[in-house]
This record gives structure tokens, sequence and C-alpha cells, in this order.
């Protein structure tokens, strides 16, 4: 049986990513790289900025402190509440602090400031100021150059752990924010960047070997990769070029033996071997698709004495030109003439009938007849002749394919006691 070629292209050619694309793999693992990297900055970020955010809070309030260190002394010293209320509440008005006190020498709370409400202390929160928001300075006042400072009383501030946390909370949004925004744009420039340069010039490939025609390798729409020449896809178009053109040649050498192997080497027709296929295949066929079938086996006539004759050289020659002469007589894309053993040929002739036969096998006779070689020792012509044997296989009707063979080659043994240089034949030979 005839087996289907393969249609090409073996599949459509991808050009959009597609779920478990190369693109989308690319896609997945560059963002998960670029949060990885801006999750562990951000936290070596973070770790800075509450750093920097103790220190800070730190040296503010300590300058606060010293500012109004004299003038609470004073208020101290002379027992003023009106001028420890007015520093307390500057202190106070500030939204960082929770709680201030200004008291005298006795502990007097001469003016004291409180945020009646605090926000509940979290873990973190503790972790990052618990140790920094208690703040306790001793007043000093001056008394004279000749006399030492003398401690008046203390000012003691609380900072507010909820305000200080909002705040460094604040930051962490900021910085997080940006990181993640920052993963996307270079997330964004990293895909761009392996699509455009990778992807994209792979999907080429990939397309151009979709559209190759398997039974045409060597002929594959090899893709332009602009710009990659001499890198490693540029080298692998190279070796895909390469390995497909080996291909092409092995397919060449390997269709010329099969070529080889089905030709008669001395006239060039098919041989006995490519007619035992071409007969099987066909008979079945013609069993299959109820077609006719025709054969017709044709034989040189006294060839013998023509070769003791004129020479084996000139009965070679003469086979070349017989062989020749009957293909004229053909369809060579539909009918088949084979050598069939020596000065023998047979003629396949599928879907013709019996008549259509007939009409082929005298132009086949006609055909040597014109060649016009002399044979001054043939007992039916004084030039060479054929001799032939038709049988066919009617539309429908069933003969076996060796039953078939042998009647055509009856009529030709019939032919050749008749008298030779004619066609013999019987309508239905079934
Ligand atoms: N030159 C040449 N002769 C061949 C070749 N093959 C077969 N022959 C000759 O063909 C001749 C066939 O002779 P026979 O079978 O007796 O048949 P014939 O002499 O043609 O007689 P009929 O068939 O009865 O007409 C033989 O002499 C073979 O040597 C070949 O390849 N070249």
């Amino acid at each position: 049986m005839i087996s289907p070629r393969p249609r090409f292209p073996l599949s459509a050619p991808v050009t959009a990513p597609k779920k478990g694309s190369l693109t989308t793999k690319q896609a997945l693992l560059t963002l998960l790289i670029a949060l990885l990297i801006s999750s562990v900055a951000g936290s070596i970020e973070l770790l800075s900025h509450a750093t920097n955010m103790r220190q800070e809070v730190q040296l503010r309030v300590a300058q606060q402190l010293a500012i109004v260190n004299g003038a609470a002394a004073e208020a101290a010293f002379q027992l003023n509440p009106d001028l420890a209320h007015q520093i307390a509440y500057g202190l106070f008005s500030d939204d960082e602090v929770a709680w201030v006190s200004i008291r005298d020498d006795f502990g007097r709370a001469l003016a004291e400031f409180n945020t009646p409400e605090q926000a509940e202390s979290t873990w973190l929160s503790q972790r990052l100021f618990g140790d920094i928001l208690h703040h306790q300075t001793a007043l000093l006042y001056y008394m004279g150059s000749d006399m030492p400072e003398a401690i008046v009383g203390e000012i003691e501030l609380v900072l507010s752990e909820g305000y200080l946390t909002q705040q460094f909370l604040a930051r962490i949004y900021a910085v997080v924010g940006f990181s993640i925004l920052e993963a996307f744009i270079l997330s964004i420039l990293v895909i761009a960047f392996f699509h455009v340069f990778i992807t994209r010039p792979l999907l080429k490939v990939h397309a151009a070997i979709a559209q190759t025609d398997p039974n045409r390798p060597g002929h594959w729409p090899k893709p332009a990769l602009r710009g990659h020449l001499h890198d490693e896809l540029g080298h692998l178009v190279d070796s895909l070029d390469h390995l497909l053109k080996a291909f092409q040649q092995g397919l060449e050498q390997r269709d010329q033996l099969h070529h080889l192997s089905n030709m008669d080497g001395l006239t060039g027709v098919a041989n006995r071997r490519h007619f035992d296929e071409f007969y099987k295949q066909h008979w079945y066929l013609a069993q299959q698709t109820q077609q006719p079938l025709s054969v017709i086996f044709i034989d040189i006539d006294n060839f013998k004495k023509f070769n003791d004759h004129y020479g084996h050289a000139m009965g070679d020659e003469t086979l070349r030109a017989v062989a020749n002469a009957l293909n004229q007589c053909i369809d060579p894309t539909r009918d088949l003439l084979a050598r069939y053993g020596g000065e023998e040929f047979v003629c396949v002739l599928p879907g013709q009938d019996h008549d259509d036969a007939v009409d082929v096998a005298h132009c086949l006779r006609e055909a040597v007849l014109s060649l016009a070689i002399p044979h001054a020792f043939s007992s039916a012509h004084s030039d060479l002749t054929v001799s032939m044997g038709v049988a066919s296989m009617s539309a429908g009707v069933l003969v076996s394919a060796e039953a078939l063979i042998e009647h055509a080659d009856q009529h030709l043994y019939r032919a050749k006691r008749l008298g030779r240089n004619r066609v013999e034949t019987r309508k239905r030979p079934a």
C-alpha cells in the first residue's frame, strides 16, 4: 500500500507566550529573584532606618532638654509653676512626647502634661524604641561664678511609643512600596531583554523547524537572526543548518540507492524487483477500488539467433532500443514498464481495461517494428519483432495476482506458437 506522506508544518509556529512558555517561566523566575533581592535589600535598609531613627530621636530629645534646662531650672528655683507650665507645654506640644513633668528639688511637680490615651505597646515598638522612651535630666541652676551649679529640680520626659512606631511604619511602607516597585520595573526590563534577545529568536528557530518539510529538510526556511551571527543562538542555527543539510544529503542518497535498486542496469527501465512490488501494490488497490488492471508480457522474437549472429554487444544495444521504444507507449506517471528477465519485458497498466490494454499492446508492437532493426534470422519478419500476451482483470471481477500473470504468460506463449510478431489475448480470462 502507498503510505500517505506526513503533512507539514508538523505543528503550528508558536508566536505568543503561553502558560508554561519560556517567557512565562523567565518572567516568574525574574520576578521571584527580583522580589528576593528587594526584600533582602529592603530589610537591610529597614535596619539602617531603625538605627538612624533611634539616633535622631535621642539626639533631638537631648537637644530639646538642653535648651530648656536653664529656663526650667529658673522656674524650679523660683518655684514658678507658670513658667514651668510654659516650658513643659512647649515640650509637650511635640507629638512624639507622651508625658512631661518639671519638678522642684523636693520632687513636687510644678508642671505636668500627659497624653490621655496611649496606643498599646507592641512587640515591635518595644524592640525598636523600648529603651529610649524615658528621659530624665537634673535642672542645674547657675548661682554665680564662684559658686558650683546647684541641682534645683528635674525634668522628666517620656516619648510616645505609638507615635514613634507609627512614624517608623510610615517609613517602612514607603521603603517596602518602593522596593516592590523597583522589583517590578527591574523584572519587566529583564523579561523584555530576555524576550527580545533570547526567547523571540528561539521562537523564530522553532517556527522555521515547524515549517520544514520533513521530505526536504535541507530546504528549511533558515531564520536570519540579526545580531546573533556570532553568539550561541547563531551557532545553534548554523549547527541545525548543517544537520538538516546532511540529513537532506542522506535522503537523496537513500532515494538514489532506492532508485538504483529498482532499476534495470542495462535498459534503464524498472527491474523485476520493482515490478513485483508495483504489481502487488496495484493488484490490491484494484481489488479495493474495484478498478480494472491489465498486464502485458512482451518477448523479443528469436533473440537467441539475433545474439548468435549479430553478437552479444549488439544484443545489449537492441535491448536498450527496444526498452526505449516500449516506453513511448505507456504513461510513466501511471503505468510501469519493467524488464521481467532476459529479453522479456512486462507492462502493468493500472485502471486500464482489456480494450485499453490491447491498444497499448499494438502500440508496443508497432513501436518495436518501427525501430527497423534488421533481423535476417527471424522466423517472423525481416526486422526485429516482439510477441505479446495480454491479460486483464475487469472491474469487480476477482482474479488472483498469480493467475493474472499466468494468463498473460499463456497468451504470450500462444502468440509465439501462432507465428510471433503478434498480440494474443482472451477477453475474459477469469
Ligand atoms: N545480449 C543479451 N542477450 C540476452 C540477455 N539476456 C538474455 N539474453 C539472450 O536472450 C536469448 C533468449 O533466447 P530464448 O529464450 O531461446 O528465446 P528466443 O531465441 O528469443 O526465442 P523465442 O522467444 O521463442 O522467440 C538467449 O540467447 C539469451 O542469451 C542480455 O542481457 N543481453
